[in-house]
C-alpha cells in the first residue's frame, strides 16, 4: 500500500499549507463574503458548516485529489458491496445493510444479508412489541416493567447514546445499563428493579468479554434468587450474540437468542439486534425511524458529489487538520444534554476504528492517524476546558453540534444555548486582538503604561482556530440516526486516506490477555506471572497489602 504521504498531491498539499500559513481565519472571512455558502453543505436534515477551518477552494480540491488518488470512491463501493474491507480478519464490513432496504438482495459469500437483517428487526419489533404490550412476561406472569442491558463497548455506547438522545420518545420499560465490571452500575440498576418484571439483555457479540460475562453472571445469580427456577432465569436473559455456543455453555436458551454477524463491528453494531434496549424504550416504529436516518445519511454519502457529501468533507477535514496541520487532539461538543453521551461513542468509533499504526497490507504508516478525540457538552464545557481553547497553547480543531427544534417536553432556553454555540465557534474564528483589547481599555478609563501591557496580552485571544458547525434540524430518530452514521463514515473516509483498516481493533486483545494473566495474583492466589515487571509486581503487593 502506498503511503498517503507519498502521494503526489500530498506533496502538493503540503506545499499549498506552507503557503497559507499566514493567512488567518479573520482575513479568509473578510476577503470571501460569500466564504459561508462556498464552504457549507446539507446532508439528511442537517447543515454543516466547515467555512471556520483554516482552506481556500485550493486545500478542497487538493484534498479531493488526495481521495481520488486513495480510490475513495471505489473503495467506497466496496464498502457498500459487501466486499473485504476488512482485511486482517478476512471480512466484509456491512453495518450498512443493517438499515438498507429488504431488496434488492445483497449477497455476500452466498447469504442474502438484507433478508437475514429484515428478519431480524422483525424478530426483535416482535419481542418489542410484545414486552411493551405487557404480553411477554417475565417467568411468573407479571408484564416487564425494567430492561437491563449488559455489555461493553460497542455493545454499551451506542444504544445508551441511542436511548439518552431520545428520552423524551421513552414509553416502553425502563432501561438500564451495565458496563463496567466494578458493580456499581449493576448495583444502581438492581436496586430499582423487581427481579419478576425485569428482562436483561446480555449483549455480546464474542459472548466471552469478561466484563459483560461477569455482570452477566452476577444478575442470572439475582434473578434465580427472585424468581426460583433456572428455567425462569433463562426465560428473562435475551442473549444477542454470534457465539451461540457459548450461550448453552451459560444455560441460557439460543431459541431465545438474537444474532450478531461477524460482518458488523461492534463500534458499528447499534442498528443491529445491539439496539434492542433501544427498540424496547422507543418502540419498533421509532427504531425503525433511527435506521430509516442512518439509511437517509448512506446514501448521501454513497450518492452527493464529493465535494457536497458531508461524511468526506469531514473526513478529508479530519486528515487536513490532524495530518497535514498537525493538530492532534480534536473536541466534539454538542449542545444538547441529550448528546451527552455523543463524545463516548465518537471517541470508540473514531479511535478504535482509525487509532492504527500499520497501512492495510502491514507497512508503519508514515502519516500520523487517528488523533485524540474527546468533549462534552456545551454550555457547560465553556466554564471549563474552553479557556484552554481560546488561549492555550495548542490548536484543537472543535465540531460543534446544535440542534435547531428542541426535544419536545425540554423546558430549556434553546436559543441560548445556541447563541452560545454561536458565539463559541465565532470566537475560535476571530479571536480577539492587542489593538482591540487596548482600545477597550482605554475607552473605559485604563492607563496607558506599562500594567496596560500585561492587562492587554492577558487577554488577547489569537483566534485563527479552526471549527465545524453541525446543525441537525431536531432530535427525532431519524436525525440521531443519520448524525451517527455521518461520523461511522467520517471514520471510513479517513481510514482510506491514511491507509489503514478502520474494522479491526488487534490493539485492545493484549490488555485482555494480560488482566486474565494477572487476575490470580491480583486475587491474592498465585504468584504474578513469570513475565511481569517490577513495576506490576510492586503494584499488585501494595493491592495486596491494602485489600488484607
Ligand atoms: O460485543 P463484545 O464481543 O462483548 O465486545 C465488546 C467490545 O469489546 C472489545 O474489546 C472491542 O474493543 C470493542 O470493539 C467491542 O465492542
Amino acid at each position: 500500500m502506498q503511503q498517503l504521504k507519498d502521494l503526489p498531491s500530498w506533496t502538493a498539499l503540503l506545499r499549498h499549507r506552507r503557503a497559507l500559513q499566514d493567512v488567518s481565519l479573520r482575513e479568509l472571512f473578510e476577503r470571501d463574503p460569500g466564504r459561508f455558502e462556498r464552504f457549507s453543505a446539507n446532508g439528511p436534515g442537517c447543515l454543516l458548516d466547515f467555512s471556520k477551518n483554516r482552506i481556500t477552494h485550493e486545500t478542497l480540491d487538493l484534498l479531493l485529489a488526495l481521495a481520488a488518488e486513495r480510490g475513495l470512491e471505489s473503495r467506497r463501493e466496496a464498502l457498500f458491496t459487501g466486499e473485504i474491507v476488512n482485511a486482517s480478519e478476512g471480512r466484509p464490513a456491512l453495518h450498512t445493510a443493517l438499515r438498507g432496504p429488504a431488496s434488492p438482495p445483497l449477497r455476500v459469500a452466498g447469504e442474502d444479508v438484507a433478508a437475514t437483517v429484515h428478519a431480524t428487526v422483525e424478530r426483535m419489533a416482535a419481542l418489542a412489541d410484545a414486552v411493551r404490550a405487557g404480553e411477554r412476561t417475565g417467568a411468573t406472569g407479571k408484564p416487564v416493567r425494567d430492561v437491563i442491558n449488559i455489555g461493553i463497548g460497542g455493545s454499551d455506547l451506542g444504544p445508551r447514546l441511542a436511548l439518552e438522545a431520545l428520552a423524551p420518545l421513552a414509553d416502553g420499560p425502563r432501561v438500564h445499563f451495565v458496563a463496567n465490571v466494578d458493580g456499581v452500575e449493576l448495583e444502581r440498576a438492581l436496586a430499582g428493579c423487581d427481579p419478576e418484571t425485569t428482562l436483561v439483555l446480555v449483549v455480546s457479540k464474542s459472548f466471552g468479554t469478561s466484563e459483560t460475562m461477569r455482570n452477566a453472571a452476577q444478575a442470572m445469580d439475582w434473578l434465580r434468587r427472585g424468581v426460583a427456577s433456572a428455567e425462569a432465569v433463562a426465560q428473562q436473559v435475551i442473549p444477542i450474540t454470534a457465539n451461540l455456543e457459548r450461550v448453552r455453555a451459560l444455560g441460557l436458551d439460543p431459541e431465545l437468542a438474537l444474532p450478531m454477524w461477524d460482518w458488523v463491528g461492534g463500534r458499528y453494531s447499534l442498528w443491529s439486534a445491539v439496539g434492542l434496549s433501544v427498540m424496547l424504550g422507543v418502540g419498533a416504529e421509532r427504531f425503525r425511524s433511527l435506521l430509516d436516518g442512518a439509511h437517509a445519511m448512506d446514501r448521501h454519502f454513497r450518492e452527493a458529489p464529493l465535494a457536497r457529501n458531508l461524511p468526506v468533507i469531514l473526513g478529508l477535514l479530519s486528515v487536513w487538520n490532524a495530518t497535514a496541520c498537525g493538530l492532534r487532539s480534536q473536541a466534539v461538543v454538542p449542545y444538547s444534554e441529550r448528546l451527552a453521551r455523543l463524545p463516548g461513542h465518537l471517541q470508540q468509533l473514531l479511535m478504535e476504528s482509525n487509532g492504527k499504526s500499520v497501512t492495510v497490507t502491514g507497512e508503519a504508516v508514515t502519516a500520523e492517524t487517528v488523533p485524540v478525540i474527546w468533549g462534552q457538552t456545551g454550555t457547560p464545557s465553556q466554564h471549563a476546558f474552553f479557556q484552554a481553547l481560546h488561549q492555550g497553547t495548542d490548536t484543537v480543531p472543535v465540531d460543534f453540534i446544535g440542534v435547531a427544534a428542541p426535544v419536545a417536553g425540554e423546558c430549556g432556553d434553546a436559543e441560548a444555548l445556541t447563541a452560545n454555540l454561536l458565539a463559541q465557534s465565532q470566537a475560535l474564528m476571530r479571536g480577539r486582538s492587542a489593538d482591540e483589547i487596548r482600545a477597550e481599555l482605554t475607552a473605559a478609563g485604563a492607563a496607558d503604561d506599562e500594567s496596560l501591557d500585561a492587562a492587554v496580552a492577558a487577554r488577547v485571544c489569537p483566534g485563527n482556530r479552526p471549527s465545524n458547525t453541525l446543525l441537525l434540524q431536531d432530535l427525532a430518530p431519524e436525525r440521531l440516526g443519520a448524525l451517527i452514521a455521518l461520523y461511522e463514515h467520517r471514520a471510513f473516509v479517513e481510514g482510506t486516506l491514511w491507509g489503514i483498516n478502520s474494522f479491526d481493533q488487534w490493539g485492545v486483545e493484549l490488555g485482555k490477555q494480560l488482566a486474565e494473566g494477572l487476575l490470580p495474583a491480583v486475587r491474592g492466589e498465585a504468584e504474578p506471572p513469570a513475565n511481569a515487571d517490577a513495576s506490576t509486581r510492586g503494584l499488585v503487593a501494595a493491592y495486596r497489602r491494602w485489600r488484607e
